[in-house]
C-alpha cells in the first residue's frame, strides 16, 4: 500500500509541533520568509527543533534566501531538507544546497496555463542541475509566494510525474481524500488548511487531515492504478 507522506508546514509553536507529530506527520515545515505570518527566526527555530523526535523530517522553507541565511538556519537546529519557494534558479538552488549540505525541494507555482511539458521539463532540469534535488512541490500560482490556501487544477499534473511530486496549495480536511485519490502524489503539504488563524495550527484539523489522507491511501490501494481517473 502506498503511504502518502504528509508534511505540516508553518509550525511556529511547540504545541503545534507535538500535535502534528502525534497525528502522524512525516515532516514539519518551518518558514524563514520574514514577510510570512508563519515566519520563525533561527533562534525560535533552534528552540522548536529541540522538540523534534527521531524519524520526523524538518523542512526549512525559504523565499529567495542568501546562502548566509540558509547556513544560519542549518546551524541553529536540525534541518533535513530545504524548500525553495521563491524565484531561485536551478543553479542558485543547487549551489545553496551544496554549500549547506542539505537536499532540497523546489516549489513550482502552477498557473491555469501551465503545460504538462513545463512541469516535466522543470523536473528534468532540476534533476540534471543537482544531486541534491529531491523533488518538485506543486503549489497554486497566486500574487504571493505561498501559504495562500489556493487550489490549482490538479488535472494539469502529468500522470507520470504525479507519483514523484509533493502536492500542495489549498489542501484541507475537506479536499484531502479527493486530492490523494485523484492525483496520487508521493506526498502532500498543507499549511493554512490546518490553521485556526495564520501561524496558529488547529490540532483537530491536523488529525482530521491525516485521517483523510490515510482514508485515501486505503481507497487507492483497493483501486488498481490504471483506473486513475485524471
Ligand atoms: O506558509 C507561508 O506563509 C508561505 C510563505 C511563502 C512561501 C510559501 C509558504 N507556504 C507554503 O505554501 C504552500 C501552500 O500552502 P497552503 O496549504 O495553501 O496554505 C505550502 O507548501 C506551504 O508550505
Amino acid at each position: 500500500m502506498h503511504r502518502t507522506r504528509i508534511k505540516i508546514c508553518g509550525i511556529t509553536r511547540e504545541q503545534d509541533l507535538h500535535a502534528a507529530v502525534d497525528a502522524g506527520a512525516d515532516a514539519l515545515g518551518f518558514v524563514f520568509y520574514p514577510k510570512s505570518p508563519r515566519y520563525v527566526t533561527p533562534e525560535q527555530f533552534a528552540l522548536l527543533a529541540r522538540a523534534l523526535p527521531p524519524y520526523v523530517s524538518s523542512v526549512a522553507l525559504f523565499v529567495n534566501p542568501t546562502l548566509a541565511e540558509v547556513e544560519a538556519v542549518v546551524r541553529a537546529g536540525q534541518v533535513s531538507l530545504i524548500q525553495f519557494h521563491g524565484d531561485e534558479t536551478a543553479g542558485q538552488c543547487a549551489a545553496i544546497a551544496q554549500q549547506a549540505g542539505r537536499p532540497f525541494v523546489r516549489a513550482y507555482r502552477v498557473k491555469p496555463d501551465t503545460a504538462a511539458s513545463d512541469l516535466l521539463s522543470c523536473e528534468l532540469a532540476y534533476r540534471a542541475a543537482s544531486p541534491w534535488f529531491s523533488g518538485l512541490l506543486l503549489d497554486a500560482y497566486v500574487d504571493a509566494y505561498g501559504g495562500a490556501g489556493k487550489v490549482f487544477d490538479w488535472s494539469l499534473i502529468p500522470k507520470e510525474l504525479a507519483p514523484r511530486v509533493v502536492l500542495s496549495g489549498g489542501l484541507s480536511v475537506q479536499n484531502a481524500t479527493d486530492a490523494v485519490v485523484h492525483v496520487r502524489p508521493f506526498a502532500v503539504d498543507i499549511s493554512s488548511g490546518v490553521e485556526e488563524s495564520k501561524g496558529i495550527k488547529d490540532a483537530r484539523k491536523i488529525a482530521a487531515f491525516v485521517a483523510a489522507v490515510r482514508a485515501a491511501d486505503a481507497i487507492t490501494t483497493s483501486e488498481p492504478h490504471h483506473e486513475r481517473s485524471t
